[in-house]
């Protein structure tokens, strides 16, 4: 069992589940080195000295090499030029041993976003955010997913079983990281998708007909408890970084108000120790495959 019952709601616990989705993802690349000596191998590049981006490049480099994957870090100064970045990323694509390329977001305001994004090779665009890959998502084919979306939906259906169908997912945030790729995979899922922003009327009103909601906006405790369905699934994406508290410590809260909500609502995803674990299981999973498709393998099968 990978819940547990504090309040109204039952938490759902992304540490747990997506431990479980490590320890499958190890035993794969055990599989992959043993019968075809293949190694998966990460890159992932950070561009300056953002706090939070540090900690997860840190996570992410940490969680590939247990699940006994090459972890290949790349730290640029802040003032890197876009042509630095770009001639590392043409090495990368050219590198038999790397398999999967992650540039952190955000990058310094001189280095435009959508050209570097551009220029990693789709095959190893283990984010998904090749416009490549959203095309063939779009399309209904099967690219890699934006791990954060897809996390979304694993604990959806770990929490909910894995027929979604007919249910109203309100999704609160329309960025190209979360709400747009995850209001695709919840409509291949055959859920009423309806996708939220900051201009839409009423939103209180609309929050409280989803039978799933997804709070990704990066504003904290925006979703207050009265804007919930009772008994409804609460995904909240948001990690939001507060001033320290009296004890110097930096606290992190969701979009979602949880004491509130969880009086409310079924189950909920708390921050940390929901989504944000996905995310990096998410990405190991994305780099298996990418490896075993550059190989000519076949795909592990998802447990
Ligand atoms: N290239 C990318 N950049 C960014 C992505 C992304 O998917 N690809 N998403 C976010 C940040 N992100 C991944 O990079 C990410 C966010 C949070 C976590 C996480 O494990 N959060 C923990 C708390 C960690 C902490 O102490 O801060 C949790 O929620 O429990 C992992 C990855 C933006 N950039």
């Amino acid at each position: 069992m990978t819940t547990t019952t504090e309040t109204a709601a039952t938490r759902i616990d992304g540490k747990v589940i997506g431990g479980e989705i490590r320890e499958r993802i190890a035993r794969e690349v055990a599989a992959l080195q043993a019968d075809h000596g293949v190694t998966p191998g990460l890159a992932v590049v950070l561009v300056g000295g953002d706090e939070a981006s540090q900690v997860y490049v840190s996570h992410k480099r940490k969680a590939s090499l247990a699940a006994g994957m090459e972890s290949f870090e790349h730290y640029l100064d802040e003032d890197t030029s876009a042509d630095e970045l770009l001639a590392l990323i043409d090495k990368l694509n050219r590198d038999p041993a790397v398999n999967g390329i992650l540039v952190q977001l955000p990058l310094p305001a001189q280095i435009s976003e959508d050209a570097v994004l551009a220029a990693i090779d789709p095959d190893k665009d283990v984010d998904g955010f090749h416009e490549v890959n959203t095309g063939r998502l779009w399309n209904g084919g099967s690219p890699p997913v934006p791990c954060t979306a897809l996390g979304c939906v694993l604990l959806l259906q770990h929490t909910l079983g894995n027929d979604l169908a007919g249910r109203h997912a309100v999704i609160v945030g329309r960025s190209n990281i979360v709400g747009k790729p995850l209001a695709n995979l919840l409509l291949r899922e055959n859920c009423t998708v309806t996708v939220a922003h900051s201009k839409t009327r009423d939103l209180p009103g609309l929050c409280r007909q989803a039978d799933i909601l997804v709070a990704a906006v990066g504003r904290p405790k925006f979703v207050q408890g009265d804007w919930i369905k009772p008994g409804a699934t609460v995904i909240d994406v948001g990690i939001n970084r507060l001033e320290a508290n009296a004890d110097g410590k930096r606290r992190l809260v969701g979009d979602v108000n949880y004491a509130a909500a969880a009086e409310v609502a079924g189950a909920i995803t708390p921050v940390p120790g929901g989504v944000g674990p996905m995310t990096i299981a998410c990405l190991l999973h994305n780099t298996v495959r990418a490896a075993c498709q550059q190989k000519g393998l076949p795909l592990p099968a998802d447990d």
